[in-house]
């Protein structure tokens, strides 16, 4: 069954295409604006039937329906075309509105006996405002129809001979009162549903964008988290791998950190963490990532650097730290770090990378602190140059 709907939505897709145009807003205009041309064509068959039935006349009614199928046809154009996009409202909902309310109410002055019906099509064209206009508008589109209905039966009054026929027309106007008033108090429900959903979106979005930045950032420093510098690791090693460049990692350890919060206190070691992050946000490109990768661990991802590059970069990390004067309860503190840094060429090497950076900062610890150690990575030939600070 799934199959021959498929089928058939293949079979009609370039009619649809030609007829609606690519996907998107102006699809669903289109799409509003042939549903009031086959809406219309139905409100003409009608009017026919009432002139096989002797209800009016050809005379009366061909004006009407050429009138409206003009109009449908414009409106259908100049959506389909484009020209809708120039306007200030692409919808057009307010003069397909207008529009349509007047060949109604042109149809009231000219269908004979079943006219009162026609309040029924005022109706059906102040449900589509509803959803298309602000409430007011709403309202202020069933005013209008209400004052054209009763223009007409003035009119109607004024050369009919008839009084009759009058009295007829102001039980029909009053219904119409009845019905337009009833859509004018759906508009203002409508209107508060509307308003609330938009708030519970803008809550949703808030929400969204608040999970997100707990997801990914470390709530400490604000640097990326280890998860999300996972992820954003294999997305650079991808690319880089595509582009046949290299990509430096660089694991720092801040050096005797216990002690900075035995003498000083957890919340001076907190600002310490945040001190560096700060330290090392400022040297790095805008391309390169900074996370918090465990407790005083930071790892720089420098994607299309190599390894001296990268050596340079915590260097110069390492000299803005030593200048950077510490106040408060960090006052007088001395804060330096020993680095590791790696290099690896493509996706499947970053984990020996990440490995290959610890290992260089371990030697960074063994061979006496304060200093950064180069080690080649997975698949490129070790290089084992120490570095002192
Ligand atoms: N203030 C603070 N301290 C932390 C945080 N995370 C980890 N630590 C502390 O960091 C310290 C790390 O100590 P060690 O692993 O012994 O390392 P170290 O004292 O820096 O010594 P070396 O690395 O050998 O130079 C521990 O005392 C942890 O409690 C944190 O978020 N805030």
């Amino acid at each position: 069954m799934a199959d021959a709907e498929d089928t058939m939505m293949v079979r009609f897709a370039p009619l649809t295409h030609v007829l609606l145009g690519p996907p998107g807003p102006q699809r669903v205009r289109v799409s509003q604006s042939l549903l009031v041309l086959a809406l219309y064509l139905g409100f003409a068959l009608v009017l026919q039937v009432e002139v096989h039935l002797g209800l009016t006349s050809e005379r009366l009614s061909l004006p009407l329906t050429l009138f409206g199928l003009m109009g449908c046809i414009g409106f259908y154009s100049t959506i389909r075309s484009g020209l809708n996009l120039r306007l200030s409202e692409p919808s057009l909902t307010r003069p397909q509105m207008f529009y349509s309310m007047v060949a109604v109410a042109w149809a009231f002055a000219v269908s004979g006996p079943p006219r009162g019906a026609t309040v029924v099509l005022m109706q059906v064209i102040l449900m589509f405002g509803l959803f298309g206009l602000p409430p007011r508008e709403g309202r202020r589109m069933a005013g209008m129809g209400f004052l054209m209905l009763a223009a007409v039966i003035a009119w109607r009054s004024w050369t009919l001979a008839d009084p009759a026929e009058t009295r007829l027309d102001l039980v029909y106007l009053m219904y119409a009162g009845i019905v337009f008033t009833g859509v004018a108090i759906i508009s203002v429900r409508l209107g508060q549903i509307r308003e609330r959903l938009r708030h519970q979106a803008a809550e949703l979005k808030l929400a969204l964008a608040r999970n997100q930045e707990l997801a990914t950032r470390d709530v400490l420093t604000g640097l990326t988290n280890r998860r999300a510098m996972l992820e954003q690791m294999a997305i650079a090693a991808r690319e880089i791998e595509r582009h046949g460049q290299p990509l430096a990692l660089v694991l720092f350890d801040l050096d005797h950190f216990k002690q900075i919060n035995d003498s000083r206190g957890h919340a001076a070691g907190d600002r310490v963490l945040q001190r560096f992050g700060e330290v090392a946000l400022a040297e790095i490109r805008a391309g390169d990532v900074l996370a918090r990768w465990g407790g005083e661990e930071f790892l720089l991802m420098l994607p299309r650097t190599g390894l001296e590059e990268a050596w340079r970069c915590a260097e110069r990390i390492r000299a803005r730290l030593a200048a950077l004067k510490l106040e408060g309860g960090q006052a007088g503190m001395p804060l330096t770090f020993s680095a590791g840094v790696s290099s690896c060429r493509r996706m499947d090497q970053l984990d020996a990378a990440i490995e290959a950076a610890d290992r260089a900062m371990y030697l960074a610890k063994a061979t006496g602190r304060n200093r950064t150690e180069l080690v080649a990575g997975p698949g490129l030939t070790e290089v084992g140059q120490g570095a002192a600070a």
